[in-house]
């Protein structure tokens, strides 16, 4: 069973777009766990151009799923992260200045820092995830570090797949049976989609968790849309 973490991300960037509170975060994210949403994802950056600090501690009292923060773990992510003690953290290493994440870490060459953050979110009780590439030196690393589950990196696996290119999947699955191996659990995120996710369930194994954001918006918006476009039509009548 593989849980459906919702990254509402981007309800935070069309709420920011005009200043006001529609759409109301802490309602979608109520609204996802009403509808069988297994867990909530939120990746607040230090520019706060999305998800705000403040937001993650409001979205404490209403996410009675799994509540998983992702992030690169600066002091003031630390600080938020041991305040709000979610179930999960997963770290990842961003530039201030990325568009979205695009690297998963280098667990042997940060395997001191990583380790140190590690044992201090796990002091206060929170599960921790290191979001990796399917390398598996890096799999062993991320081990060393002790953190409870690696996240997998998948946007180079969504745009093979996209190609046609299935054997993309290989990679992933050997690492997520080095990690079983090595008795850590795997999460994997980053442009799955309604397209890719079931081939990808399905051939990486022991999957425990994908967060899910870009893509599932924006389905949101295709598969809503004419709806929405005939309620409008029914009130103009
Ligand atoms: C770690 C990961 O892949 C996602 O959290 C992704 O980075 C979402 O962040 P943005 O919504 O800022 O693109
Ligand atoms: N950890 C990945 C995530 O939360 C969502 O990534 P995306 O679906 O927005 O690419």
């Amino acid at each position: 069973m593989t849980k459906l973490s919702v990254n509402i991300n981007k309800i935070a960037t069309l709420r920011n777009s005009r200043g006001g509170d529609t759409p109301n975060l802490l309602k979608v994210a109520a609204d996802v766990q009403d509808f069988g949403g297994e867990g909530i994802t939120i990746h607040p950056r230090p520019d706060e151009r999305h998800i705000r600090y403040q937001d993650a501690y409001n979205l404490k009292s209403i996410v009675h799923t799994e509540y998983n923060i992702e992030g690169n773990p600066i002091p003031k992510f630390i600080e938020l992260v041991t305040a709000i003690v979610p179930t999960q953290v997963t770290l990842v290493p961003d530039s201030i200045d990325a568009i979205t994440s695009n690297a998963g870490w280098d667990t042997i060459k940060n395997k001191s820092f990583l380790s140190e953050v590690i044992s201090e979110f796990k002091r206060n009780g929170i599960r921790t995830s290191i979001f990796v590439d399917p390398v598996k030196s890096i799999i062993e690393g991320a081990k060393e570090t002790g953190a409870d589950r690696i996240e997998l990196y998948t946007e180079d696996f969504a745009s093979e797949y996209a190609k046609g290119n299935d054997e993309i999947v290989r990679s992933y699955a050997e690492c997520a049976e080095l990690a079983l191996d090595l008795g850590i659990g795997v999460n994997a995120g980053h442009d799955l989609s309604l397209e890719n996710i079931k081939f990808f369930k399905d051939n990486v194994p022991g999957l425990l968790e994908v967060s899910i954001g870009h893509a599932l918006i924006s389905e949101s918006l295709y598969l809503g849309l004419e709806n929405v476009v005939n309620m409008y039509l029914r009130k103009l009548k």
